[in-house]
């Protein structure tokens, strides 16, 4: 028997989910990494194994392409519900997922969008990325995991973003995630960002919610909400006070097996 795998995008963020209720998988660093290659892998930006331990909620053990484990994934909370949903395994509407950052309520709606309990999201201090030699002012922001989120005037579309940007490392020793905003208009955000383990993404749930962080707290506000448009598509992002929320796309396009011979030699 071959490895069950699905193929699912957020806003073309994409993952391979890895059905795996009882956690028998190795899901080894060069598993994950040759899994999201995409030459000679099925090509991914991150993993989602599919857990339940001791029956309880189910868990999202998210893995970036580069075989780092994050906390949260915002996007790929979105496929991994839509996933359950398509398997009879979490009923339309609401539930709840286990993740890294702490249990997570969703919502799934009949469209196929999936709307997001984000948790707490904290502006912790400002900082500076830097990319081209161009130093971006921003905030740093906890989503459940690290973003460095600067709004700014430069059109984000003329960044090259295939560097790491520079940032502080002793303001983010584990790594962080990198947003570039522009401020379309009140409520209409536009942004790019650099993920942690993976490069340049076309979307980042949690980015995306840094972004919005950002740009209210640039406004004197902590509460608010915008659409943020990514490469991918768009989302919505609702800030309160101590709560946010992230609507969005979730899509299962493929689902197979592995070939298990290739699977034992990684
Ligand atoms: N794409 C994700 C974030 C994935 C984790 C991130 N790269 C990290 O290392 O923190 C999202 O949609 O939130």
């Amino acid at each position: 028997m071959g490895v069950e795998f699905l193929k699912g995008h957020g806003t073309e963020n994409d993952f391979v989910v890895l059905p795996d209720p009882e956690g028998l998988l190795d899901l080894t660093v060069a598993r994950v990494r040759a899994l999201c290659d995409r030459r000679r892998g099925l090509g991914a930006d991150g993993v989602l194994r599919v857990v339940r331990p001791d029956l309880g909620p189910w868990f999202m053990d998210y893995r970036n392409a580069d075989g780092s484990i994050a906390e949260m994934c915002g996007n790929g909370l979105r496929v991994f519900a839509r996933y359950l949903v398509e398997a009879d395994l979490a009923p339309l509407g609401s539930f709840t997922v286990g993740t890294r950052a702490g249990q997570r309520d969703v919502v799934a709606h009949e469209d196929g969008s999936v709307t997001l309990d984000m948790g707490p999201v904290r502006v912790t201090g400002a900082s500076a990325a830097e990319v081209g030699g161009q130093v971006f002012e921003g905030v740093a922001v906890d989503v459940g995991n690290p973003h460095l989120a600067c709004v700014t005037t430069t059109p984000v579309a003329a960044l090259d973003l295939r560097e790491q940007p520079g940032y502080d490392r002793g303001v983010f020793p584990e790594g962080v995630n990198v947003e570039f905003v522009n401020v379309l208009d009140e409520g209409a955000l536009r942004m790019r960002v650099h993920e942690r383990g993976v490069g340049e993404t076309r979307s980042c749930g949690t980015g995306t919610v840094a972004a919005v962080a950002s740009w209210l707290h640039g406004t004197g506000r902590r509460t608010g909400k915008a659409t943020v448009d990514v490469p991918g598509g768009r989302v919505s992002v609702v800030v309160e006070q101590d709560a946010a929320t992230l609507t969005g796309p979730a899509v299962l396009l493929a689902r197979g097996e592995l070939d298990r011979a290739w699977w034992d030699a990684l």
